[in-house]
């Protein structure tokens, strides 16, 4: 908290830097570009910018010639970290400092792997404790544990052209004597707009890599939440001509992406290749005699590899009751477990598979239940949406939990249109939801999608008797 007030103290200082700061960020003065591209980007950048598509190369190119900001937009998928790597990469071929942040450590360091795998040089501040195992090399309190007098230590930080660290890391020492020519925040739709200044105050120019559409700000205080707490900076300076977008994407199947476009993104939502719109997932075994005889009809509906039953919704037609008050469904929870093993008797590699919910106690409950019941059952991720964010799986299942409450909670996480939106987009191949239909039709943002699934006849409704489906059997899984 006190980061966030000293920032905002400081975004009040009389200086030339920080006052073009707060023209551009409190007042909305909007961004300059440099008219033309210097002839070297294009020969230092070469290779660089080979790897990269049309859009990303576009982007890359006009972060380049910002005066001021720019900021890069990238819907799921659409390989905003590959292109933050090109740029820190085409950055220090043309001589310029670079400080690179992020809101978490994880963000920063999933870059970072990248960036050591192009062999770049970097600086990693930030507790070692935190640092990605890979990454420690880089960290500051390890190399700088050598130094023995101040000379040399601040030679060292002032020399390491590539520095990296989290928002908030924004405090340590090395910035009271640098400032950068480039500052990078990415998952920068995420980060409080006090918070993100820390970077901003240390750089010449900076841009700003997030998606509006995913996870906001975290505010807990409704109070604060109504007077705008939650609006980030990248929302507030997102303009036509500050903001270069990334379209196609590399991750969603055709069917997957038509629920992301219906939800969020009004058909912009592109795939990159004809190849990934029709992927599917592989079930080795899944025509073998062991799953053909003990698959009853649903599962071999519901765990299908066709490319019509990528998107699926089971519907426990409120016949998983649970009390009003928790976030726990034990017998959504016995479904997933079901669904899990089955997907592993087919052949799919747990690695594969990841289990999203948006209460916590669902994901403990899960967690549990899943460990018991699966062989290495613990690699099987369960999480909530915000810690999914940034990463995909082959099969995403996802269990809904609210069930026989007529009326939506007020602040219902289930009312939350970006959460969604983020828990859908982590499937690459097959995305399972299960849930209450009538319940969850009370939710704006699942009336929509349901809507689409019924469209596509994808409802499969789970009822006692039909189909191969009984509730008893789930009984030894539930409590
Ligand atoms: N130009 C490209 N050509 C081929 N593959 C690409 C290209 N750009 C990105 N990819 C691939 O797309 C996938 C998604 O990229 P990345 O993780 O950078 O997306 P993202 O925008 O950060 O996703 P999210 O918003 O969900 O965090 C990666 O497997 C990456 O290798």
């Amino acid at each position: 908290m006190s980061f966030n007030f000293t920032n905002l103290a400081r975004l009040l200082i009389d200086d030339p830097r920080v006052a073009k700061l707060r023209a551009l960020i409190v007042d909305r003065i909007q961004p300059s570009f440099k008219k033309g591209l210097p002839a070297d980007i294009i020969a230092k950048g070469k290779s660089i910018l080979r790897q990269l598509n049309k859009s990303q190369q576009r982007a890359v190119l006009r972060t380049l010639m910002a005066n001021d900001y720019s900021l890069l937009k990238g819907f799921p998928g659409t390989g905003k970290t590959s292109t933050i790597v090109a740029l820190v990469q085409l950055m220090l071929a043309l001589g310029y400092s670079v400080l690179l942040t992020s809101y978490t450590h994880s963000a920063v360091d999933n870059i970072l792997l990248k960036l050591k795998s192009c062999e770049v040089d970097f600086l990693r501040l930030g507790k070692t404790s935190r640092i990605h195992p890979d990454i420690k090399e880089y960290s500051d309190e390890r190399l700088t544990s050598v130094f023995r007098d101040v000379k040399s230590l601040a030679d060292f930080y002032d020399d390491k052209l590539v520095v990296a660290t989290t928002c908030l890391g924004t405090n340590h020492v090395l910035f009271s004597r640098r400032i950068f020519d480039f500052c990078i925040v990415d998952e920068a739709s995420q980060v409080l707009q006090p918070a993100v200044l820390g970077p901003l105050f240390q750089a010449h120019r900076f841009v700003l890599v997030g998606d509006p559409q995913q996870l906001p700000p975290l505010i807990q205080s409704s109070e604060a939440r109504d007077l705008g707490m939650g609006e980030s900076l990248f929302a507030r300076l997102d303009s036509l001509g500050a903001t270069s977008c990334l379209t196609q994407q590399y991750r969603m199947n055709g069917h997957i992406m038509k629920l992301a476009n219906l939800l969020m993104y009004d058909g912009q939502l592109q795939c990159a290749n004809s190849a990934l719109e029709t992927a599917t997932i592989t079930l080795p075994n899944y025509t073998n005699e062991e799953c053909t005889t003990t698959f009853p009809g649903w599962i071999k509906r519901a765990a299908s590899s066709n490319l019509e039953n990528s998107v699926v919704f089971l519907d426990t037609c409120g016949c998983a009751p649970e009390d009003q008050n928790s976030n726990v469904s034990a017998k959504e929870a016995s479904l997933i477990l079901v669904l899990i093993i089955s997907f592993l008797k087919a052949g799919l590699n747990i690695d594969d598979i990841g289990v999203i919910t948006p209460y916590r106690d669902q994901v403990k409950y899960l967690r549990n239940l899943i460990t018991k019941n699966v062989t290495n059952g613990s690699r099987v991720e369960v999480n909530t949406v915000d810690q999914y964010q940034g990463r995909d799986k082959s099969v995403i299942l996802y269990s809904c939990v609210r069930s026989a409450t007529s009326k939506p909670k007020n602040g219902d996480i289930l009312q939350d249109e970006h959460r969604l939106n983020v828990a859908i987009t982590r499937a690459k191949y097959k995305l399972i939801l299960i849930g209450d239909i009538s319940t969850l039709q009370n939710y704006k943002p699942f009336k929509t999608l349901i809507s689409l699934f019924m469209e596509s006849s994808q409802v499969y409704t789970l009822r006692d008797g039909i189909d191969g489906f009984h509730w008893s059997d789930f009984n030894p899984y539930c409590n």
